[in-house]
């Protein structure tokens, strides 16, 4: 400790720490979220533990949220630790998970102001709306045949896809590599770690790491080859062709970058791709994982689903499907959105490493420890939420006594609320995450029912009709089970999709 802190203790700790393993004996169930919430019972919102021999913080109430992502996040947590099989596929050039510094500002600069930023984002609402009708056709087709639908692998598709086309102009060759990738990350994310600990061999992880590796970049390498020939072609037509403006993907504006010689930092190729995996990894799994929390819950809950479905009929009708533009008149679908979030944050516990130590609520927190920030805990707190276990979407929508309720937003600025983090590595996605996600709910509101098949492949009905919510550890947190379900098109534009 330095001698300004020397006088100060670390957060309380769970005795004995045993050699080796430290305190990961104590995280004994299969989600870390739950182990964190048993041990912040016994030793309180802010403890320290060892993961093995890293010192380890833990945080669980929106004021440490915000005394550790505001007041001292500039000097102290703005950085996060990777693992080595981000490092290798992400070419060690990670946005997510660089430490912060000039590359890290340059990359997230370059994200807000001309990737993720909303002109850019708006130009690509076409593809966006393409990529859920292909979605929306395949339910169709299973209401006709009647057949049972995988609805959590469409949704995997569907994220893939549409992170793949605005990211790279195409979608084929390059998704299923990608989804190999993330899933590899999911493996070795930090739950994986400790809970089986056994499972984990380290030697074929690495081969398989290098294997992925080796099939993925001649891919990419190809579309960046074949991309940088269409923006050579369209740089000879500017001006001449209004449709070249509109289909500028994200790979376009980095592969320019890369050859303007007035940038401050200039972009490589190695670093395009490592931004490429960056985007699959935290953009496709986590939003659809989000989805199908949100499907779930709106079959357990009819009432909110019957509620969702005539603000959908009011605003929208029955004659045109819904789109992106429609969701700033649909608030309790933006409801349905948030409330998702509150209980089910696919990242449950956000991760940061301290850089500088650094003193909180008269605590050491030591220069090198990992932080987790118990995102899932406190959302469920019913020190901050009336009736936390209940899907109430009107919550988001009620004025509280103090006028608080209302207005909290998925932003980071409401630290009861932080499925995407806060301050400066806040998520850059949150907004293409959260509109994508609500078009997409409102569009099957509008066009379909859906049927629950049971374990014996037949569709369930009345009371019975309900999916489990058991949750799986990953680098997300899906449900345990892939919701499986019948679509029944509901009149009017439904009918449409199949030949549109
Ligand atoms: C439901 C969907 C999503 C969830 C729940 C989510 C959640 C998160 C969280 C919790 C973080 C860490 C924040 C922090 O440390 O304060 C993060 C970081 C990040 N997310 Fe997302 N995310 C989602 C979708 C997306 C999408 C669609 C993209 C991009 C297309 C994206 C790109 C990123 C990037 C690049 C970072 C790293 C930022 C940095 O370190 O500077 N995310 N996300």
């Amino acid at each position: 400790k330095s001698k300004a802190l020397r006088h100060l203790p670390n957060p309380p700790s769970p005795k004995p720490r045993l050699p080796f393993v430290g305190h990961l004996h104590l995280l004994n169930k299969p989600l870390l979220h739950y182990s964190l919430i048993d041990l912040s019972e016994r030793y309180g919102p802010l403890y320290s533990l060892y993961f093995g021999s890293m010192p380890t913080v833990v945080a669980s109430t929106p004021e440490l949220f915000k005394l550790f992502l505001q007041t001292h996040e500039a000097v102290s947590f703005n950085t996060r630790f990777q693992t080595s099989a981000i490092r290798r596929l992400t070419y060690d050039n990670s946005v997510a998970m660089v430490p912060f510094g000039p590359y890290w500002k340059f990359v997230r600069k370059l994200i807000m102001n001309d990737l993720l930023n909303a002109t850019t984002v708006n130009k690509l609402r076409p593809l966006r709306t393409q990529e859920i009708r292909k979605v929306l056709r395949v339910f169709a087709q299973s209401a006709k045949t009647q057949q049972p639908l995988d609805i959590t692998e469409e949704l995997l598709k569907w994220t893939n896809s549409t992170i793949s086309m605005m990211m790279l102009g195409e979608a084929e060759e390059v998704k299923d590599m990608a989804r190999e990738t993330v899933k590899i990350f999911g493996e070795y994310s930090l739950t994986d770690f400790i809970w089986p600990l056994k499972k984990l061999k380290v030697g074929q992880y690495e081969k398989r790491i290098e294997d992925i590796f080796n099939r993925f970049d001649p891919v990419i390498e190809k579309v960046i080859k074949k991309r940088l020939e269409i923006v050579r072609r369209k740089k000879e037509k500017k001006g001449q062709d209004e449709e070249t403006e509109q289909s500028v993907v994200f790979l376009d504006t980095l592969l320019e970058y890369a050859e303007d010689e007035t940038m401050e930092i200039k972009i490589t190729k190695e670093q395009i791709k490592g931004l490429v995996v960056d985007f699959f990894s935290a953009g496709t799994d986590s939003t659809a994982v989000a989805t199908d929390w949100a499907l779930a819950e709106l079959i357990n809950n009819p009432r909110v689903l019957q509620k969702a479905r005539e603000e959908v009929e009011s605003v929208v009708g029955k004659d045109r499907l819904v789109d992106e533009a429609d969701l700033q008149n649909l608030p309790y679908i933006r409801a349905i959105v948030k409330e998702t979030f509150r209980m089910h944050p696919p990242l449950p516990v956000v991760k940061r490493k301290c850089t500088e130590e650094c003193e909180i609520n008269g605590y050491v927190i030591p220069e090198g420890a990992l932080i987790l920030f118990n995102v899932w805990a406190v959302g469920r707190d019913p020190k901050y939420w009336d009736r936390p276990n209940e899907f109430r979407p009107e919550r988001f929508l009620e004025t509280g006594a103090e006028g608080e309720v209302g207005p909290i937003d998925l932003r980071g600025q409401h630290f009861q609320l932080l499925p995407f983090g806060s301050g400066r590595r806040m998520c850059p996605g949150v907004n293409l995450a959260t509109s994508g996600m609500g078009t997409f709910l409102a569009s099957v509101i509008q066009c379909f029912d859906l049927q629950v098949v049971g374990p014996k492949g037949h569709i369930l009905k009345g009371n019975g009709a309900k999916v489990s919510m058991e949750e799986r550890p990953g680098l997300t947190v899906p449900r345990e089970h892939h919701l499986l379900c019948v679509p029944l098109a509901r009149a009017g534009v439904a009918s449409k999709l199949l030949s549109s």
